[in-house]
């Protein structure tokens, strides 16, 4: 495998040094050293275990968090103090707004965010996504929802898409139909991805770069994919990340053990008795 190594300034998308952040200040620190630089057209998947910090690096990136450290750019401008425009943040949490949940029609809703402007995207995206304009938000499944917000998220001229696994409800052919409209849209525009999931059926072709997130770190920094020295037979990602999260429990069990915290069961049993005995589930 390669390491991306020094991009020219003028095409990097995205320039992110040594991003230390801690959720309360004073403890230890979520996210720390981390480096993600990318090239203008880059298309990288996020990959970590529960808990890496992929979804607060990506809300860092959106300039949702604020962070000490002042060394986290896109297209040349700082994420928080600067933020450039033609940046998109699509995560999980919008679906849960109530008022993506009210009796809203999908057509005024996407007008309501701009999509009027936007009528030759919005209404190829709407095409991709399957998304029907007569619905009603209160009365469409999650994954119709996720349709909604993907077509609203992606219907303006981006620049650089940050998505946190927003496909995971979405079915396997609209799936397929976005990742390659993902695809073309960096190959034909330059636009810049970044994509944290854990499902990879139908990614082969999608990544252009990884970078593996460990326990708040990158310690494998940026990865061309697909990688020159690796047959095409052996460049199965399912694999590669299964063996890094291996790798990674380990690792967070060797941190966690120093501080004397132990995942699972514990051995003492006294609590488990108590509880039996507490509540009687014969009927
Ligand atoms: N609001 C919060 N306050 C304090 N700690 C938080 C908060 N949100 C997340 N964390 C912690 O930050 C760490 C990273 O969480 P994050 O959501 O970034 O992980 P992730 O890699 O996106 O995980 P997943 O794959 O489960 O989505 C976790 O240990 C989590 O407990």
């Amino acid at each position: 495998m390669t390491i991306n190594q020094n991009p020219p300034d003028d095409l990097l998308a995205l320039d992110c040094q040594n991003l230390t952040y801690s959720w309360v200040e004073g403890t230890e620190p979520v996210l720390s050293d981390v480096n993600l630089d990318l090239v203008k057209g880059d298309r990288c998947l996020l990959l970590g275990a529960n808990g890496a910090g992929k979804s607060t690096l990506l809300r860092i990136l959106a300039g949702k968090r604020l962070t000490k450290t002042r060394s986290c750019k896109i297209l040349g401008q700082d994420v928080f103090m600067n933020p450039p425009g033609g940046v998109v943040y699509l995560g999980t949490e919008w679906s849960t707004n109530p008022v993506v949940r009210s009796d809203i029609v999908v057509s005024h809703f996407l007008d309501s965010v701009g999509g009027y402007r936007h009528k030759v995207r919005r209404d190829r995206l709407l095409q991709i996504l399957d998304v029907d304009l007569d619905w009603h938000m209160h009365q469409i499944s999650d994954g119709e929802r996720r349709r909604v917000q993907l077509c609203m998220g992606l219907m303006g001229e981006w620049d650089v898409l940050l998505l946190d696994e927003v496909t995971v409800d979405l079915d396997v052919l609209v799936r397929a139909d976005l990742i390659d409209f993902l695809i073309s849209e960096s190959e034909n525009r330059g636009a810049t991805i970044v994509y944290a999931t854990h499902i990879f059926d139908g990614l082969r072709k999608f990544p252009t770069k990884i970078c593996h997130m460990q326990l708040g770190s990158t310690p494998r920094g940026i990865i061309t994919w697909p990688p020159a020295d690796v047959p095409a037979s052996e460049q199965d990602l399912f694999s590669l990340a299964l063996g890094w999260l291996r790798e990674d429990r380990e690792l967070r069990r060797v941190k966690e053990k120093e501080k004397g915290r132990i995942r699972g069961p514990k051995t003492d049993t006294r609590d488990a008795k108590t509880f039996f005995e507490k509540y009687d589930y014969s009927h």
